[in-house]
């Protein structure tokens, strides 16, 4: 199983990914590949009232690399889906029974509160199964569940899903100190049962055990902006989907932080904040469309020297 790189622990002992530990577990497709050994992601998310959530996060799951991209939901934003991406298989949920996936992708652009109740026997069934689940947004109330999960909390879901795992509150100020934030995470995961990153200006990830949170840092303020996590779903979905259909068995959160690192990557890029400049605006397909750039540089080894001039102007 590829393993991340030794790597440096902070002074809150959190695990810095870099360049190289995404390197080390992606995949470059080769001779003896086709569409479904390198993934099929199969996203449910989506709705009437949040139809481009489904676009951006397929979107994203094609440009990090799927080999095959599914989606399932309503006929408005699979309509969407298919005129952005006419690559994508696209199905109405009352007209499937099962689907092969490699990864799924569930909660972008839903809300608990208009989901049919089909919808969420559906959504259930996946959860009690063997495939793993990126959870995210308007489907971690169906948390905590018996599949390899891996939940996408922001901020003030983050507080909820504590919540549902019966864990202390955390309150907002507590979080904002580095080791309590790690800390938070990682009881979190060993209370899911499953991997969670939490996202913000450093994203954390914790799978349950003893390995050190995950910091990720790659990214830029300009990522602030509605829909970049519905991409970031996707992302992950495609890095799961790539690792389980070549039968590799890497960690949930080393997939989850890599895909995380990418994200932030393709966020500097899409508002070219690198060599020293402040940057520009952007949108959050702008940040799916630049994956492939990142993904480039990661394997090209050249994204680590402008981590490094990230790093300084930071701290300067
Ligand atoms: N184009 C599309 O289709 C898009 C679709 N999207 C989809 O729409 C759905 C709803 O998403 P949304 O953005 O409307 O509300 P959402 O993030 O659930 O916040 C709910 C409450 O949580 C809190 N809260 C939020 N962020 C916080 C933070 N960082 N830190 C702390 N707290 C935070 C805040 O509560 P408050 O603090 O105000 O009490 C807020 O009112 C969701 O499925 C998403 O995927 C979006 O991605 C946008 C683009
Ligand atoms: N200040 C920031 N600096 C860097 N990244 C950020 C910042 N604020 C948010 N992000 C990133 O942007 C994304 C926002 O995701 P999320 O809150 O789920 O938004 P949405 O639901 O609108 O898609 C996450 O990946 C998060 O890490």
């Amino acid at each position: 199983m590829p393993s991340p790189s030794a790597g440096a622990l902070d002074a809150q002992g959190r695990l810095v990914w870099t360049g190289g530990d995404v390197r080390a577990l992606l995949r470059v497709p080769g001779a003896s590949d086709d569409k479904r050994t390198r993934g099929t992601v199969a996203m449910r998310t989506g709705s009437d009232a949040y139809p481009g959530a489904a676009v951006l996060g397929v979107e994203a799951a094609w440009r990090a690399g799927a080999g095959y991209v599914r989606y399932i939901g309503p006929r408005r934003p699979a309509d969407l889906v298919l005129a952005r991406r006419p690559e994508t298989v696209v199905a109405e949920p009352a007209s499937v029974s099962a689907v092969h996936a490699d990864a799924w992708v569930i909660g972008s652009g839903t809300d608990p509160a208009l989901r049919p109740p089909e919808e969420t026997a559906a959504l259930r069934h996946l959860l009690a199964g063997a495939v793993p689940v990126v959870v995210d947004a308007g489907a971690l109330d169906l948390l905590p569940a018996d599949a390899p999960v891996i939940a996408t909390p922001h901020e003030g879901e983050f507080a909820r899903l504590r919540a549902r795992l019966g864990l202390a509150p955390e309150r907002a100020e507590a979080l904002q100190d580095p080791a309590r934030r790690a800390a938070a995470v990682r009881e979190t995961a060993e209370a899911l049962g499953g991997t969670v990153l939490l996202k913000g200006a450093t994203t954390l990830v914790a799978g349950p055990g003893a390995a050190p949170v995950i910091a990720i840092d790659a990214g830029t303020g300009w990522l602030a902006a509605a829909g970049t996590g519905d991409v970031l779903a996707g992302v992950i979905g495609a890095l799961v989907a790539a690792d389980r259909a070549a039968g590799r068995g890497s960690a949930p959160a080393a997939l989850a932080a890599s895909a995380a690192w990418l994200h932030g990557r393709a966020g500097r890029l899409a508002a070219h904040v690198d060599g020293g400049r402040p940057g520009r605006p952007l949108v959050a397909l702008d940040v799916a469309e630049a994956l492939p750039a990142a993904i480039a540089a990661a394997l090209a080894d050249v994204a680590d020297d402008m981590h490094d001039h990230r790093t300084e102007e930071d701290h300067a």
